[in-house]
């Protein structure tokens, strides 16, 4: 893995970061910047990023879970021909991410790059950081909006409404509070709790993690238990930033990130759950098993030097069983 300074792209030794502890520490994205419909500043973003048709991009990856949720609000919201969308290819590998051809993966249509670092180079010819998916890019402008998902799902959800999106509400203004208590617990303890397990490089950290992993499964399955959606009847943002990881579950983090205590298909209420998103209209297309575990598998080079992809697990998300 590597990184871009100050634009031009730098390799790194390891393909994990992780400091003296043992501890992965994941570093917060960059590109800040909201969407609206009239264009007038969002949150904590700059004026001039107005909601229109065909104007904005987002590069993905089907293996990541973060992209996930983007792609799965493009398709609830009704976005796909107001949105165009990049895949890139499952196997990231020295430069980063990369349009390097395969099944499933969709070119860049603003410069035909081959890697992914180029676009963000392209939108700022002095960026240092990561170079992470998703990005939600402007075409007009040839700028980054955002490179959070947390932030693209908001706007997703709400910005593109006047322009014939659909109008289901997934962040309602009075489960707010709800939601967000929600999604805090769950990003530490489960969405980045899966990673915080997987690339520790200390026994004791690794039992630690995966012992908040489960503590935090074990609650979400109780709750589950008299709520059918983590905010009671509704479906909200906070079910489907949780189900990008859970989605996952069993195909990588039980095997390659060793979250193997219990299998997810052994929660009753997680997995009745999981299916049930999972066959929500629009969501199953999002999840491509093949580029998840090709990704996790062969990109995670001190995990699983060898780069072997495992066969199973066989999972029936068919919901009559
Ligand atoms: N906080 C970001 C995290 C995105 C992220 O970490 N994406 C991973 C793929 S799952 C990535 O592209 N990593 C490349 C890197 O960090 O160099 C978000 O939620 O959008």
């Amino acid at each position: 893995m590597g990184l871009l300074v100050d634009g031009q792209w730098h390799d790194e030794e390891k393909d994990i970061k992780s400091n003296e502890e043992g501890r992965f520490i994941r570093k917060d994205s960059q590109f800040r910047n909201w969407i609206t419909p009239d264009g007038t500043p969002g949150p904590d973003g700059e004026e001039g990023f107005k909601a229109e048709a065909n104007r904005y991009h987002l590069y993905v990856s089907y293996a990541c879970p973060w992209a996930n949720r983007a792609l799965i609000m493009r398709n609830i919201k009704g976005l796909k021909d107001i949105i165009s969308v990049s895949v890139v290819n499952p196997f990231r590998e020295n430069k980063g991410w990369t349009f390097e051809p395969a099944d499933g993966v969709v070119p860049d249509p603003v410069m035909d790059a081959k890697y992914l670092y180029e676009i963000y180079a392209k939108a700022d010819p002095s960026y240092s950081g990561r170079v992470s998916v998703p990005v939600l890019y402007d075409l007009k402008q040839n700028k980054i909006v955002n490179n959070e998902s947390a932030d693209i799902i908001r706007m997703l959800n709400s910005a593109f409404d006047h322009l014939g999106a659909k109008k289901d509400n997934y962040a309602p203004e009075e489960l707010l509070p709800e939601i967000e208590s929600i999604n805090e617990r769950v990003y530490h303890a489960v969405n980045n709790g899966v990673y915080k397990a997987g690339f520790a490089t200390k026994q004791k950290v690794y039992q630690e993690e995966v012992k908040h992993l489960f503590e935090a499964l074990d609650e979400l399955e109780a709750r589950l238990n008299d709520n059918r959606y983590l905010v009671g009847d509704q479906i909200t943002e906070a079910d489907w930033r949780l189900f990008t990881t859970l989605i996952r579950f069993d195909s990588v983090y039980y095997g390659h990130f060793k979250c193997n205590i219990k299998r997810l298909t052994e929660y009753e209420n997680l997995w009745r759950y999981t299916k049930e998103l999972y066959n929500y209209p629009g969501v199953s297309e999002t999840v491509n098993f093949q580029h998840i575990k090709e990704h996790y598998y062969r990109s995670h080079k001190s995990i699983n030097p060898n780069g072997i992809i495992p066969v199973g697990p066989e999972l029936d998300l068919s919901l009559n069983q």
